[in-house]
């Protein structure tokens, strides 16, 4: 049977969900910038990657297909039957694969700094073996670079997260992105989608990932973010938060607008 995820609900009971997933080597607190926002209308189901933000990390290896899994089985747990999903980056391609492997339980779905294949699979294996073998301390050195303009200076709480983060769950997701390719399968998406880049996201450019994402979903929107890196709703919360409510307007009304 598939784990339920750590998870934690905000906003007004009764609302629709929206579920928000984290990237790697963040926890659920990569979405405190749009919350406000987001509670005002939504009831907001956030929830951690294995071994991020103080959840465990399984004792095997795992997908990105077992995480979206693990997101459906949240859903059956918690009783939502059709949810709005949102995530970055990893938490992204999750929503990627929950929307082909439960197409009636995503009701809306919003990509942000994300891609449909995270570029070769041997750099992805290399960290997960640095990370198993010196800790997260070497890939969260550079995390701020990756994850940031150089002009931002708010990167030290995001930063903080990935150096909590267990060795072995970064490992586990670090192989989980290898493995991942939905490229081929993104013509069968069905739900409402709106893809966000951030301009100058170092990881996921706007070409070559999130163009590609935008091209191969049906009627798939994209809005790129000028100024912002890889956590673009971290670095431009403003515009992010109001790209998504606005596509979660259009598409999975809250209730008290
Ligand atoms: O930390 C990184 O390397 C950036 C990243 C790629 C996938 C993800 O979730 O974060």
């Amino acid at each position: 049977m598939t784990a339920v995820p750590r998870h934690r609900l905000d906003g007004p009971d009764g609302a629709p969900v929206v579920v928000l997933g984290p990237s790697l080597g963040t926890s659920m607190d990569l979405w405190l910038p749009q919350l406000p926002a987001l509670t005002r209308a939504w009831r907001t189901l956030r929830y951690e990657l294995p071994g991020h933000g103080g959840a465990p990390a399984p004792g095997g290896p795992f997908t990105v297909e077992d995480l979206a899994e693990g997101v459906v089985a949240l859903l059956d747990a918690l009783g939502v039957e059709r949810a709005a999903y949102a995530g970055v980056s990893l938490g992204g391609a999750v929503g990627t694969a929950l929307a082909l492997r439960a197409p009636e339980r995503v009701a809306s779905l919003v990509l942000c700094c994300t891609s449909p294949r995270f570029g070769d699979p041997g750099p992805w294996r290399e960290r997960a073996a640095l990370v198993r073998r010196e800790g997260v301390g070497p890939v969260a050195d550079g995390a701020a670079g990756r994850w940031f303009t150089p002009s931002f200076t708010g990167a030290e709480p995001y930063v903080a997260m990935l150096r909590a983060t267990g060795a072995e769950g970064y490992a586990g997701c670090c192989d989980a992105l290898a493995a991942f390719d939905a490229t081929a399968r993104l013509a069968e998406i069905r739900a409402p989608v709106l893809v966000v880049a951030g301009a100058q996201d170092g990881p996921t450019p706007p070409r070559g990932h999130a163009d590609r994402l935008a091209a191969g979903i049906p009627g798939a929107r994209l809005t790129v973010v000028e100024g912002a890196g890889h956590l673009a709703n971290a670095e431009r919360p403003a515009e992010v938060t109001e790209a998504i409510t606005a596509h979660l307007d259009r598409t999975w009304r809250g209730t008290r607008r």
